[in-house]
């Protein structure tokens, strides 16, 4: 990938619609302007010129053209974006024309992006907003995408590295006045107080981090049960749709069914599972062992039982929100009904009793992520921030005998963690499993 090319890319989503646009970013961007469309248009204006085939001089297409001279543009290089009728043809040919000119090639995957960062113009955090925000389906995914696009994370996690940078100038001075044998009090005091603050955030963005990689890549809902507890009823119920096949035989559903929810701006992969049951079917028995699987990593998992059955309601899911539910109550009658167990939601799909709460409890649950969902987004950067604290910790309970070298070598360590971040250092780690996700012409 040689960062001296010109790239070249459709920008905007392929296939036909009303305009499509060609980006271009690199040294030869004016070159590419003068040659398609005879001139450098005025830097920031979209102006109209007919773009023509470099050998031939065939019209191409009438186009807006827009330039954005070094450094002010997205990738900080020269960029042009071309505006072109978006019809498959246009944008091939437009293509095609742009890809023979000396010094330039299609883009890869996420290099817009990429130049960006190496240039300086945008961090690891800010990127990774910008893709969010290309993938964002939901409204919080939009507006957490935004935040960070924005640069929350990059400042939270500048205003502590600039902390932790002045605590090591306390552990510094402390140092130089130690070979003078005079070491002035309350050095490391303030040192340690610096750190205490830091750690104080990061143990409370760390308590939040589930709730904004929830918010990003979505909240689990697992419906579990035993067979014909109307765990498939429901579902198609919820989705107000026809997913999965419905019957009086139990053990119908065997693969977990997945649907996709938009629940108050949270997107929610809700999922049918198999009947939890002993079976002597070598498919039922994947399939329920599929449904344990679902639910060991469910953030809310729906527990059903039929009002005439006595199973016991799932309990042990560790992190996961459980609301208990007894199903078919349109049925119960004095002779059948075993009666409700406290806290559990009484539920009909026949008369659709029940339903409405259901949802209402699902969108409080979606409601309570939301609002406290904080800085961290990625795994990335929990295991980032949970790696700065533990030195952190380290050094604020070593005590004020504990060297000053090693010291400040915790706190040296704390900040590489939290420039992985950033992106400002380990920044190739991550970099390549990042664009791998980006479309091209991002
Ligand atoms: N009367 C009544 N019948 C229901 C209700 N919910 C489901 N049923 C019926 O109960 C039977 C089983 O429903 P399913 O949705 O297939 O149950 P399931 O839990 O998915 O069953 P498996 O996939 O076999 O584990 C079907 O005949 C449904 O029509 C309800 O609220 N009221
Ligand atoms: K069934
Ligand atoms: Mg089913």
């Amino acid at each position: 990938m040689d960062r001296n090319d010109t790239i070249i890319a459709l920008a905007s989503g392929a296939g036909r619609a009303g305009i499509a646009v060609v980006r271009i970013s690199g040294p030869a961007c004016r070159f590419v302007l003068e040659t398609i469309s005879g001139r450098v248009t005025k830097p920031r204006r979209l102006e109209l010129c007919t773009l023509r085939d470099p050998g031939s001089r065939e019209m191409l297409d009438e186009a807006l053209v827009a330039f954005f001279p070094s450094p002010n543009s997205f990738t900080g290089e020269d960029v042009a974006e071309l505006h072109v009728h978006g019809g498959r043809a246009v944008v091939a040919a437009v293509l095609g024309a742009l890809v023979v000119i000396p010094g330039c090639r299609l883009a890869e995957a996420g290099e817009f992006s990429r130049r960006a960062l190496l240039n300086g113009k945008m961090d690891l955090s800010t990127v990774e907003g910008l893709g969010d925000l290309i993938d964002a389906e939901t409204e919080m995914q939009r507006r957490q995408a935004m935040r960070q696009m924005q640069g929350d994370l990059r400042e939270a996690v500048e205003r502590w590295r600039t902390t932790l940078i002045e605590a090591s100038a306390f552990v510094e001075a402390e140092l130089d006045f130690a070979d003078e044998g005079d070491v002035p009090h309350g050095l490391r005091e303030r040192a340690t107080g610096l750190l205490t603050s830091v750690a104080d955030e990061l143990r409370r963005e760390i308590a939040r981090a589930r709730n904004g990689e929830r918010i990003r890549s979505g909240l689990t809902v697992v419906i579990a049960g035993p067979p014909n507890a109307g765990k498939s009823t429901l579902l198609n119920a919820l989705a107000r749709r026809d997913v999965a096949i419905v019957s009086d035989i139990p053990g119908t559903t065997r693969d977990s069914i997945e649907v996709h929810w938009d629940l108050a701006g949270v997107p929610v992969t809700l999922v049918d599972t198999a009947g939890l049951r002993e079976s002597q079917d070598p498919i039922e028995q994947e399939g329920v062992r599929r449904a344990r699987d679902r639910a060991r990593t469910a953030d809310v998992i729906l527990s059903l039982r039929p009002f005439d059955s006595p199973t016991e309601h799932l309990r042990d899911a560790p992190g996961a929100v459980i609301i208990p539910i007894r199903t078919k109550i349109d049925l119960a009658t004095e002779h059948s009904d075993i009666g409700a167990q406290a806290d559990e939601l009484q539920l009909s799909a026949t008369t659709s009793e029940g339903i409405e709460a259901l949802v209402a409890k699902l969108e409080a649950v979606a409601k309570d992520v939301v609002a406290d969902g904080g800085l961290v987004t990625r795994e990335r950067h929990r295991e980032a921030f949970v790696g700065a604290l533990t030195l952190l910790e380290r050094a604020i309970s070593a005590g004020p005998d504990h060297p000053g070298e090693f010291f400040a070598e915790d706190i040296r360590l704390a900040m590489r963690y939290l420039g992985r971040v950033t992106g400002t250092v380990d920044v190739e780690d991550v970099l390549d499993r990042l664009f791998a996700g980006f479309c091209i012409g991002k």
